[in-house]
């Protein structure tokens, strides 16, 4: 659906993104993810002709976006809609206007019976019957994210691009809006492409992540494998904080995925091996509905070779944590 190859861009002698490479299939709900200053939203603009680019390729649905005329551009742009984080509604209009602001653009009659059904299906999509006449001034925070929701999809695009939709947002209100994304993208069989710089968000809704930092692919994958791949800079992004652990003896961290989550991998490693150890730090975390966890235990050094052996051949992915 969208397909990056070898990208490049800078801004002026600062060097932005550099050799982006992935692919977001259609249907996707696509993460990338960063600390500030990634390149995260540059990317983002590159992907619907927002923003240029020096080197490389952005593919939309087959069309390398570089070597479009304007027309064609104006028609990619019409595939992809677009929410911020600031929501960039228009406080002089109500909410049914903000919504019918992108037919109005490409010359629509706004109040067509078509439209109107159109709009109203939208306002009830988004859970905003009532508000059709209120203006920006009169919505919640929560409220104006769902009316820029609503105007993005009022052209019936194929693609949402989510520019830190929910970082205004408070926790309640973003599990809200991650929710109505979800449903956006199953029931509509939207793709979607969300910038964050928040791990909840790709937890809660992504079934695939690119990790950012200064303007690198740091890795792009499923985040429950990502999760579980001992990388540290990853980790950080998990919210993996390691507390004090013993000096002595070996701390090993166990990683459970869904596969070998099995409750007595733990009872099973201390009977198979008749060792004793502590356990000192444990973590569940929930991906898209999925449990995954990590585990850290102190062993005795003797025990090392043969806890190694065991976890190995039991396909468990650990990490010494030195
Ligand atoms: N129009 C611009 N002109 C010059 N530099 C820019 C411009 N836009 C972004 N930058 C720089 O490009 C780099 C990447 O910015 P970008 O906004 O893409 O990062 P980000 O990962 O989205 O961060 P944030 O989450 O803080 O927005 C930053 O160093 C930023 O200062």
């Amino acid at each position: 659906m969208i397909e990056i190859q070898n990208l490049y861009k800078s801004y002026g002698s600062l060097e932005v993104l550099k050799d982006i490479s992935f692919k977001i299939e259609k249907g996707d709900i696509f993460g990338i993810i960063g600390q500030s200053g990634a390149g995260k939203s540059t990317l983002l603009r590159c992907f619907n002709g927002l923003e240029n680019f020096q080197k490389g390729e952005v593919i939309v649905d087959g069309q390398a976006i570089s070597s479009l005329n304007k027309k064609q551009m104006s028609d990619i742009q019409k595939e992809m809609g677009m929410i911020f984080q600031n929501f960039n509604l228009l406080n002089r209009l109500n909410v049914y206007d903000n919504i019918a602001l992108p037919l109005k653009f490409w010359k629509q009659d706004p109040h067509s019976l078509e439209n109107k059904q159109r709009i109203e299906k939208l306002l009830k999509l988004v859970g905003l019957e009532e508000k059709s006449q209120a203006y920006p001034r009169q919505l919640s925070g929560g409220q104006k994210q769902r009316v820029a929701i609503a105007r993005a999809l009022v052209l019936n695009p194929k693609i949402l691009l989510c520019d830190e939709a929910t970082s205004a947002l408070d926790p309640q209100i973003t599990r809200d809006i991650l929710n109505l994304l979800l449903k956006i993208n199953k029931e509509m069989n939207i793709t979607i492409v969300v910038v964050t710089h928040q791990m909840e968000v790709i937890k809660q809704i992504c079934n695939k992540v690119a990790f950012l930092k200064d303007g690198r692919v740091l890795s792009v994958g499923k985040p429950e494998e990502l999760f579980v791949a001992p990388n540290q800079e990853i980790q950080k992004f998990v919210g993996d904080d390691i507390e004090i652990l013993p000096q002595t003896g070996k701390n090993i961290k166990l990683f459970f995925t869904n596969n070998n989550s099995k409750s007595h991998t733990i009872t099973q490693l201390a009977r198979t091996l008749d060792i004793n150890f502590d356990i000192c730090q444990g973590k569940l975390e929930n991906f898209r509905g999925s449990m995954m966890g990590s585990l850290i235990i102190n062993i005795d050094e003797k025990d090392l070779q043969a806890v190694e052996n065991y976890l190995d051949q039991e396909k468990i992915t650990w990490e010494e944590i030195v």
